[in-house]
């Protein structure tokens, strides 16, 4: 049976892999006890020992309400003189350290086992509701839950080698399983993916896919295919989902997403020519928004419940199609000033 050691609420954020500097994240020192931790199961059972331990239940972070009404994950604190349980060392896996060395790990205390009939290809859906009525207090702890969940469940579901069809065992940190019978090494895998705001000078094309919450409209997405490169699968997929040609193309940032299954989501600026914008599209809908409008849809918090009179939304500010978007809209208004301030001289 599940034995809690020490629950401790309102836990922050490890420091180290969301809140601190970008120096004090990289600090040589702790990447490398995370590479240890990795690569030796002794010093990694040692280590999850006197571990935070963040709990989720069928792959959602249980979070708590502080009494400042923010919402913080929950964790195990560890403290080396209690026994552990089986499930505890068998399936916590690793995430990272603090600056202080103390490892982090996430374990799930529901069923190991995914429901195939519910929806994990999107953030609202996938993670405890009240979330997204309440978002901004959660956001820094986001990275480290998305890599946790995503661990877990790729942990979950790589239980058989797919060459021999044995089982596979993992290593104390759940970062590689190793088939059985024939040895074979499996690490976490994630699918590159492209994401894209188009713009014609004034105005971006957003799309929407049957499958997003209601009124939600996002930048073009698509996996690459085999053997493509970045700028062939971004040409091809603004061609494939809305009949455009693009011209520009420049980058933006990079993201890991954990649904459907571990995506890596590379994100680009593209524009098309102001003669050619005419949508043939093969999404849901796809249209071009004004800056007005986004500056409105950008005010947007929550998603319209059922019964609202319908209004767009756009991907929430921890998704990179988020960032693109205001990226865009930053970009625009900075040119529409200069152009004020042109014409004033
Ligand atoms: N973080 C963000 O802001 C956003 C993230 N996304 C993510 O981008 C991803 C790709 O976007 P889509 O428009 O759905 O892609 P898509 O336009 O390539 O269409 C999805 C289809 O591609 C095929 N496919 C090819 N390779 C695949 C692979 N490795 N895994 C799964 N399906 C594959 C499947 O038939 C699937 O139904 C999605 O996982 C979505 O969650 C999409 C928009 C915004
Ligand atoms: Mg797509």
């Amino acid at each position: 049976m599940f034995r809690p050691l020490k629950i401790l609420i309102g836990t922050k954020c490890p420091p180290t892999r969301c809140c601190s500097a970008f120096v004090s994240r990289m600090r040589f020192s702790n990447l490398q006890y995370v590479n240890r931790l990795k690569e030796d199961d002794e010093a990694c059972a040692a280590a999850l020992q006197n571990a935070h331990i963040f709990l989720f239940h069928r792959l959602s972070p249980l979070l708590q309400r502080t009494e400042h009404r923010t919402l913080r994950p929950t964790a195990l604190v560890c403290s080396g003189t209690e026994p552990q349980n089986h499930r505890t060392t068998e399936e916590s896996v690793l995430i990272g350290c603090s600056e202080e060395n103390q490892a982090q790990f996430c374990l799930d205390v529901g069923k190991n086992i995914l429901n195939p009939g519910s929806s994990l290809s999107w953030w609202p859906e996938t993670l405890n509701v009240p979330v997204l009525q309440d978002p901004s207090p959660y956001e820094p702890d986001l990275c480290f839950l998305l890599q946790g969940q995503a661990l877990l469940r790729w942990n979950q579901t790589s239980g058989f080698c797919s060459t021999t069809g044995q089982p596979t065992h993992r290593n104390r940190a759940g970062s590689q399983r190793v088939c059985s019978s024939s040895g074979i090494i499996y690490y976490p895998k994630m699918s590159p993916v492209v994401i894209v705001l188009v713009s014609d000078g004034k105005r971006c094309l957003l799309g929407r896919q049957s499958s997003f919450p209601r009124g939600m409209y996002s930048a073009l997405a698509g996996f690459c295919d085999m053997g493509e490169t970045l700028e062939e699968t971004l040409r091809r997929e603004v061609a494939e989902e809305v009949g455009l040609e693009v011209h520009s193309v420049s980058y933006s940032s990079s993201q890991h997403w954990p649904f459907p299954h571990s995506s890596f989501m590379m994100a680009f600026h593209a524009s098309v020519s102001p003669a050619h914008t005419q949508v043939s599209c093969q999404l849901e809908d796809a249209r071009w928004f004004s800056l007005e409008e986004i500056t409105s849809a950008l005010q947007v918090k929550t998603p319209p419940r059922r019964g609202d009179p319908p209004v767009v939304w756009l991907p929430p500010k921890h998704a990179i199609g988020n960032r693109l978007i205001t990226e865009w809209a930053d970009r625009q208004r900075r040119s529409s000033l200069s152009d004020t301030t042109e014409e004033d001289v």
